[in-house]
């Protein structure tokens, strides 16, 4: 038995995450914020996979207690844990402690708990960033921090051996848009400048969710890949590179 935590579950690229998992008989919980939305997804997952395979628990990744809790409803459940993907996020600039708290704390909280788990037996640790993780965004500054973050969080603690030791990998995905509702259902509040998000858009397009999930699997087949970040736009599907400060510089 193979088991999942995704974050952000309910819908979106987790909800797509959950399905990819389940198809490969993962049994899987999925957390999030919105309960309607949660029960909702686990209803309709429970139907195509089976009751025992899936389930919903309501977690705010913000609260140290409601991960916490997260962690220990499903070692009850299933026993244990071998992947956790920390997607759960969110973009907004004016209320941006709270998208600090959701997109870097949360990862940060998500990660280590998985690592406390999976120094016993090893683990996949999959941190959802953005391509605005390896990017200037400028339009989105505190998200395009935020993402950056958790490229090198996951870059830094990959090296320590508390991970090279103890058979856990931990990677990012980096995806351009993908249409889901953080980009359908945003408002000019949550961004600065409307006008800048076009040539991105344009350059970019939106990816369908099918796009960034065939990302994701790669992620996890990928056994070669801790530490690396998978870039995933519409035509490149490749891990990034970051300069070698102790390589000297080619003329
Ligand atoms: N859709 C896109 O264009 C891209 C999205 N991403 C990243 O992918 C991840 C998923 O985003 P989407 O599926 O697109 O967004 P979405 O808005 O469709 O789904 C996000 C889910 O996270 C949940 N969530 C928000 N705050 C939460 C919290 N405090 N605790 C638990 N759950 C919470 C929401 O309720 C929602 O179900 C995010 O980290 C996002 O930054 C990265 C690159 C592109
Ligand atoms: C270059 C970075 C790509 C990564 C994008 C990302 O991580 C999340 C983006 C979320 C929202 C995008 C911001 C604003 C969208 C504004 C308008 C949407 C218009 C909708 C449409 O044209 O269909």
């Amino acid at each position: 038995m193979t088991v999942a935590i995704v974050t952000g579950g309910a819908k979106g690229l987790g909800k797509a995450f959950c399905e990819a998992l389940l198809k490969r008989s993962y049994k899987v919980c999925f957390c999030d914020v919105d309960t309607d939305e949660g029960e909702n997804t686990q209803q309709f997952l429970a139907k195509q996979y089976g009751n025992g395979n899936v389930y919903f628990q309501k977690c705010d990744v913000r609260s140290e207690n409601d991960f916490t809790a997260l962690f220990n409803g499903v070692l009850k459940k299933y026993s244990s844990i071998d992947l956790i993907v920390n997607n759960a996020g969110i973009i907004h600039e004016t209320q941006w402690k709270n998208c600090v708290d959701i997109n870097l704390n949360g990862v940060i909280q998500g990660s280590m708990l998985a690592m406390d788990h999976m120094k016993h037996g090893g683990g996949v640790i999959v941190n959802v960033s953005s391509l605005s993780g390896v990017l200037p965004t400028l339009y989105a500054p505190v998200y395009a921090a935020t993402k950056a973050a958790v490229v090198n969080f996951t870059r830094s603690w990959a090296m320590n051996p508390a991970v090279t030791q103890n058979n856990i990998r931990m990677v990012t995905m980096c995806p351009a848009f993908a249409d889901t509702d953080i980009i359908k259902d945003i408002k000019e509040e949550q961004f600065q400048g409307k006008q800048f998000v076009a040539p991105f858009m344009e350059k970019l397009g939106i990816m369908p969710l099918e796009r960034v999930t065939e990302g994701f699997l790669k992620v996890l087949d990928d056994q070669d890949n801790n530490g690396k970040s998978l870039i995933v736009t519409a035509n490149v599907m490749n891990y990034a590179t970051f300069p070698d400060p102790f390589q000297p510089a080619t003329k």
